[in-house]
């Protein structure tokens, strides 16, 4: 940026193949939801959806991880989720494979009013940003970039991803999430730490993604004279082409027929290494609980399990995506490969389970639930 003379990007009308001007009511907002690992992106991202109140929500997801958990787990979107596939939209998919994602969605037939694209927890969102300013497909229009940010992690994340500043200052709407895990005084410090490093940006509290979706539809419906002043290439012109946070790390996905074993899972996960900062994926118990599978989070020191009915016909599998920095990958694979259940002599006692019940949030926590 610095030593760019700024060229503002001309957002003059686009117009149809037949060449009538299209009105931005016409053209679809493309937000992109950002922030870093675990901060709450697909829980926000869940949460539009079952807020929308009749505004049609189309979807792209860009994993990290072979297995694709986040398309798994947003929710009733059958139909209109595009997963992007392993690895990172930034740099696994060029500007003419987004417009293929895009050219789905925005098929008239899918009737869609905004198009939300959640990158994965290592993305360069301005990547992200110049391929849709420079997206061929007239139908849509940049809506603005939406910063999660967990407000329990935030200094961590950011001593360790001096980048988070630079993201921060290109945000439309950063979203200080998570705000139940930290007491009101540090709540307040981490939102005036992020107001000052996002200066552009709405900067909301949030807890469990639960924001107002207007504040992003709004902002997805600006007019296109409002976004011309917002955003140009030169704005999000690097100066060198920086190196992406995920070039330092290491993903591992894990799949298994056999269910795993309680305590030797939770054995695994209480001795995380360090380094191992995202676990997320789906866990089947087996007989210990054979009605539900659970979802498994961890990000940093913070363990979730969440149980929830297996959806019909779905194959018993646990599926498992780790994310992390000097991990050794064959090491983890052989560690949770340990804890499948080998058979009818490796029965797990039933009071194993109370192990992974410890850590299934009490109702009230607020996980899961929602306000609409
Ligand atoms: N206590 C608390 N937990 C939350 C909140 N929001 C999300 N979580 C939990 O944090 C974990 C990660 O949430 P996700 O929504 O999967 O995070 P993400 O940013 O999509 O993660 P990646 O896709 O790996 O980058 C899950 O266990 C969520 O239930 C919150 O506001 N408070």
């Amino acid at each position: 940026m610095s030593g760019v003379t700024p060229t503002r990007l001309s957002w003059g009308p686009r117009t149809d193949r037949e060449g009538c001007p299209l009105t931005s009511a016409q053209q679809i907002p493309v937000v992109v939801l950002a922030g870093f690992l675990g901060s709450g992106k697909t829980t926000l991202l869940n949460h539009l959806l079952r807020s929308a109140r009749g505004t049609r929500v189309g979807v792209m997801v860009n994993d990290f991880g072979s297995i694709e958990i986040d398309a798994m787990t947003v929710a009733g979107q059958v139909g209109s989720t595009v997963s992007l596939g392993n690895g990172c939209l930034c740099c696994a998919v060029d500007a003419s494979e987004l417009d293929t994602y895009l050219e789905t969605l925005t098929r008239p037939s899918s009737r869609l009013d905004v198009i939300v694209i959640e990158a994965s927890g290592l993305a360069e969102p301005q990547e992200l940003v110049r391929m849709i300013l420079a997206s061929d497909n007239e139908r849509v229009v940049y809506g603005g970039l939406v910063e999660v940010v967990d407000a329990a992690e935030f200094d961590a994340t950011r001593a360790r991803h001096p980048e988070t500043d630079r993201h921060l200052a290109i945000a439309d709407l950063v979203v200080v999430n998570k705000a139940d895990r930290v007491d009101p005084a540090e709540l307040r410090r981490v939102h005036t730490a992020v107001a000052g490093l996002a200066e552009r940006a709405a900067v909301v509290d949030a807890a469990y993604g639960r924001v107002d979706p207007e504040l992003l539809f709004d902002r997805a419906t600006r007019r296109d004279d409002e976004i011309e002043g917002q955003l140009s290439f030169d704005d999000l012109r690097e100066d060198e082409h920086h190196a992406h946070p995920h070039a330092a790390y290491d993903t591992v996905s894990f799949t298994a027929d056999e269910p795993m074993h309680p305590r030797r899972l939770l054995d695994f996960l209480d001795s995380r290494p360090e380094g191992l900062y995202r676990i997320k994926g789906f866990v089947d118990f087996g007989a210990l609980d054979p009605a539900n599978r659970y979802s498994v989070h961890a990000v940093g020191r913070f363990l979730r399990f969440y149980p929830d009915p297996w959806p019909p016909g779905a194959q018993r599998l646990t599926q498992l995506v780790l994310i992390g920095s000097g991990t050794n990958g064959d090491a983890l694979h052989k560690a949770l490969d340990d804890c499948r259940v080998t058979g009818p002599d490796d029965t797990p006692e039933e009071h194993s389970m109370w192990g992974v019940l410890r850590y299934v949030p009490e109702p009230e926590d607020g996980a899961g639930e929602d306000d609409s």
